[in-house]
């Protein structure tokens, strides 16, 4: 039988190429990797999916910091503290179920809610105004905030919130704190139009209507001008 080189049935027992290259039929072979998914050596090694899509974070110390570098494989970059676009810890928190209270018992899971989430409406950054050049920028930028030199621990009231709403300063209240959040606007993802609405008001319940998970305190750490004097009552 002329067949008899092929009782080895390749296709199904033969992972690898035979070391006789001579004797592959091409045809078939092309016809037999229909349904297979080719992976690159990087994403075989590296689940990005595990790790907010930065491959490094497995590699480095969570402390891991702007000018430090790592290697994979033989690629060598700078490594930037991205732990800001995580979801923020209240709120991932809020939707981890299991958690037990100081009884032993299973905490209640967190009840979900029926209302219709906001629409999605990204907008295409800029280049150069991605997060990550946010990041970049605000651990460079000697004071994002334009507090030149004043502290940051003061409070302030919501007139002058209020007052404050002109290029450079642009402020807004959000969870109790006052951010200058003239710096971010071209690198918001929801877009500048979006953001230009919380200038001089509390935002709180707008921030939280598109999108509570967003980890603000962190994003906008270097922002932060104050603290919201909430003595004068809540008239927003
Ligand atoms: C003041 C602090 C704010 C910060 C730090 C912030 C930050 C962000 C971030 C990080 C995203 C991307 C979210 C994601 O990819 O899951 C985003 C998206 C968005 N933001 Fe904001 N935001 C702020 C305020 C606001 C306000 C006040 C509004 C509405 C008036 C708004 C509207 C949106 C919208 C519509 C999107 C796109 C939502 C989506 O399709 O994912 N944001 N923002």
């Amino acid at each position: 039988m002329d067949n008899e080189n092929n009782d080895n049935d390749f296709t199904f027992c033969q992972v690898g190429l035979p070391t006789d290259q001579n004797d592959v039929d091409t045809t078939n072979l092309a016809a037999d990797i229909g349904g297979i998914t080719i992976k690159d050596e990087f994403s075989n090694s590296i689940d990005s999916s595990q790790n907010g899509g930065f491959p490094w974070k497995d590699k480095q110390p969570n402390n891991a910091s702007l000018g430090k570098q790592a290697t994979v494989g033989s690629l060598t970059f700078n490594v930037i503290d991205a732990s800001c676009l995580k979801p923020s810890c209240e709120s991932s928190r809020q939707v981890a179920s299991g958690d037990a209270d100081a009884s032993g018992k299973k905490a209640e899971k967190p009840k979900i809610s029926t209302r219709k989430p906001a629409p999605r409406t990204k907008v295409p950054f800029e280049k150069g105004y991605s997060q990550m050049d946010w990041l970049k920028l605000s651990q460079t930028h000697p004071d994002l905030a334009g507090l030149k030199g004043q502290s940051n621990r003061r409070l302030i009231s919501r007139s002058e919130v209020k007052q404050n709403q002109t290029e450079g300063s642009m402020w807004t209240v959000l969870k109790g704190r006052v951010y200058n959040i003239f710096p971010y606007m071209k690198f918001h993802p929801g877009g500048v139009d979006m953001l230009m609405k919380a200038v001089g008001k509390d935002c709180t319940a707008l921030f939280n209507k598109y999108h509570a998970w967003v980890n603000a305190e962190c994003l906008l750490e270097k922002c932060l001008v104050g603290t919201l004097d909430d003595s004068e009552g809540s008239n927003r």
